[in-house]
């Protein structure tokens, strides 16, 4: 375990996109929808959650208490939480999956209801954890195909649109084979192109890193910052990976027993050990070494991602070879 680590952070240090710039934020914990570095924006919000509650039959307490959120146009949130959080029951209400047993989600505006919940699925785009539950035709070009024909689109259309959206994945020769004889990578690849050709405006994805080996799931951030940069997407990302936030999430929602417990930028989230704690989650790797090093009394600001360690790590040689050398 503690050898594969370094090669591991390693070959995500290569591949991941660059670290998001420019967060802002004021402090976590305080008003949980209004931080991060959507403060201030007036647009109406891509997705609004309003006092959403969910509660499973014959279970107790809420799989979702209280939830209050607003996402907006063209931001890159990660989702928090432990198992049992509610993520995936979140997920689920954005595109009308599950019904609330109070409180409402907004697309663009607009609560959604029995009429428009088609509308809404074109707007937002979720892909499962388990490429099993939703790549189901015999061929990848069927299952890429399956969104844009329910969508009543052209053959032309449709063909334009997979061959578009294969591409876009690195897909593009797979179109005749059969998905469940491609990798669970390949398989999550295919899952993404469906949901890419229906071109939602936003894409949700449920663990989309999970059971992938590293390379495997730096080149699906990769993609899907892609989209975000390049086609504008909005993402919305659930992980238990938390070294992999600071490369790819502009705003983090923690989630915890249901209850929406802060958002914040990455620095702000990954600066609060309280928090951390509270929510059953663990500081990225880099970080920790930070922590570690502070423990020992050198004088270091924690960083994230290892760009800036290393810019910290040279700061602190540097202030410490000038010391030397002015005795
Ligand atoms: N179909 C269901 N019926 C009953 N309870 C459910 C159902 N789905 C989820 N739950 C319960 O709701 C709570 C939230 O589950 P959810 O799957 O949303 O969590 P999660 O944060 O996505 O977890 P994980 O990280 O393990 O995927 C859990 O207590 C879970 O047992």
């Amino acid at each position: 375990m503690s050898k594969s680590t370094p090669l591991k952070s390693s070959i995500i240090k290569a591949d991941l996109p660059e670290q998001a710039e420019g967060r802002t934020g004021p402090e976590t914990g305080k008003d949980p929808e209004k931080t991060g570095n959507s403060e201030g924006r007036t647009d109406t919000p891509v997705i609004e959650i309003k006092d959403l509650c969910h509660r499973y039959p014959h279970l107790e307490a809420n799989a979702l208490d209280r939830i209050n959120l607003r996402i907006y146009r063209g931001e890159r949130v990660a989702v928090l939480g432990a198992n049992g959080a509610g993520k995936s029951t979140l997920f689920k209400h954005l595109n009308g999956i599950l019904r609330p047993l109070s409180g409402e989600v907004l697309v663009k505006g607009e609560k959604i209801t029995k009429k428009n919940v088609r509308m809404c699925r074109g707007t937002v785009g979720i892909v499962f954890q388990d490429p099993d539950d939703q790549v189901l035709a015999p061929s990848v070009e069927e299952d890429v195909a399956f969104g844009p024909i329910n969508m009543g689109l052209s053959r032309e259309e449709v063909k334009m649109r997979v061959k578009e959206a294969l591409e876009m994945v690195g897909l593009n020769g797979f179109e005749e084979r059969a998905p469940h004889h491609l990798s669970g990578g390949q398989k999550k690849l295919v899952a993404i192109a469906g949901i890419l050709a229906m071109r939602p405006e936003v894409i949700v994805l449920d663990e989309p890193t999970a059971g992938l080996d590293p390379l495997s799931s730096a080149r699906v951030l990769k993609l899907i910052t892609k989209m975000n940069r390049e086609l504008g997407i909005t993402l919305l990302l659930s992980t238990h990976d938390v070294d992999v936030v600071p490369y790819f999430a502009e705003r983090v929602f923690v989630l915890h027993h249901g209850k929406l417990e802060a958002s914040g930028s990455p620095e702000e989230i990954f600066n609060d050990p309280a928090l951390l704690r509270k929510a059953h989650l663990r500081l990225p790797r880099v970080a920790e070494v930070f922590e570690m090093l502070k423990q020992e009394g050198v004088d270091v600001n924690i960083q994230i991602t290892a760009e800036t360690a290393r810019d910290e790590i040279l700061r602190v040689i540097r202030s410490e070879n000038r010391k030397a050398e002015m005795k």
